[in-house]
């Protein structure tokens, strides 16, 4: 039986490369005292590894200048920063919990026989509908007052969909893969669900007939819940994921603001209340 000492000698005179990254090691370790042999130290990943055997075959200096420089390439792969670990996390969550509450995603999901009910609230919180009945609304209104109250809510359902439509071109985040579309009425941004438009819309039409209509109590309390419906009904049915609709609702509220920000009135805009 050979020896260890003479099985490793013939292992290194068959792979002279054995040898030779050895010895690059050895240099860099006893070359404490040198900052550029520090620097190789820095790194002991494979790829500076191979590089390490690429020095001692060449030393030009072009190389030895990428070879200072990748140890902090290899840092920057191997400890992503806070923020990537905390984002990654949350998008992980979200994933796990939009799964986990589209209980109507399909007709065989575990809700699946409410399905029909979440698609009635869905077309309750559609553009379409809104608009329509403000357009209605606003033929039949006959107090200027209640005319400046129904121009400015067509100008926000409006203003939605357009801010939307941008946002969700920008982001470009696809609706969940549980997500059957089978949607009434759509745009061609539709296909994408960050901001969730239904959450948007709800936010925003619940606080401006909130703050601009005048209803009794129970009624108000109607109100938020079917904006807390419409949006959490948008995970279930699969369309959104969680954070879509988060967003979306907040999306909603700061719209509000937008609109109150640029109220019209017979005094900013006197031509749109001539007629
Ligand atoms: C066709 C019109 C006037 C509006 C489209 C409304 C719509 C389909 C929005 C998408 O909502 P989600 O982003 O919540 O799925």
């Amino acid at each position: 039986m050979p020896s260890p000492r003479v099985s490793r000698a013939a292992n290194n005179a068959a792979n002279p490369m054995n040898k030779i990254e050895f010895m690059s090691l050895l240099t860099n370790r006893t070359n404490s005292s040198d900052p550029v042999s520090v620097r190789h130290r820095a790194s002991d990943s494979p790829v500076h590894r191979k590089d390490s055997f690429n020095s001692t075959s060449s030393t030009s200096s072009q190389q030895q200048q990428q070879q200072q420089q990748l140890p902090e390439e290899d840092c920057m792969k191997l400890n992503p920063s806070f923020l990537g670990i905390a984002l990654s996390s949350l998008l992980a969550v979200d994933l796990w919990l939009s799964k986990t509450i589209g209980v109507c995603a399909r007709e065989g999901s575990s809700w699946g026989s409410a399905r029909p009910l979440m698609k009635l609230v869905e077309i309750s919180g559609h553009g379409i509908p809104w608009i329509a009945g403000t357009l209605y609304c606003l033929y039949k209104s006959d107090s200027n007052a209640g005319r400046e109250v129904i121009l400015n809510l067509l100008f926000a359902l409006l203003l939605d969909l357009v801010l939307v439509g941008i946002v969700k071109g920008i982001v470009k985040r696809r609706r969940p893969i549980h997500n059957r579309m089978d949607m009434f009425a759509t745009f061609s941004v539709d296909k994408y669900s960050f901001p969730s438009g239904h959450a948007t819309r709800a936010a925003m039409v619940s606080r401006f007939m909130l703050n601009h209509l005048v209803l009794a109590v129970p009624v108000r309390i109607l109100v938020m819940l079917w904006a807390i419906v419409v949006s959490l009904s948008r995970v279930m049915l699969g369309r959104h994921n969680v954070t879509d609709v988060l967003f979306g609702f907040f999306m909603g509220h700061m719209q509000y603001s937008l609109i109150e920000y640029l109220w019209l009135s017979p005094s900013t805009l006197p031509a749109l209340f001539r007629m």
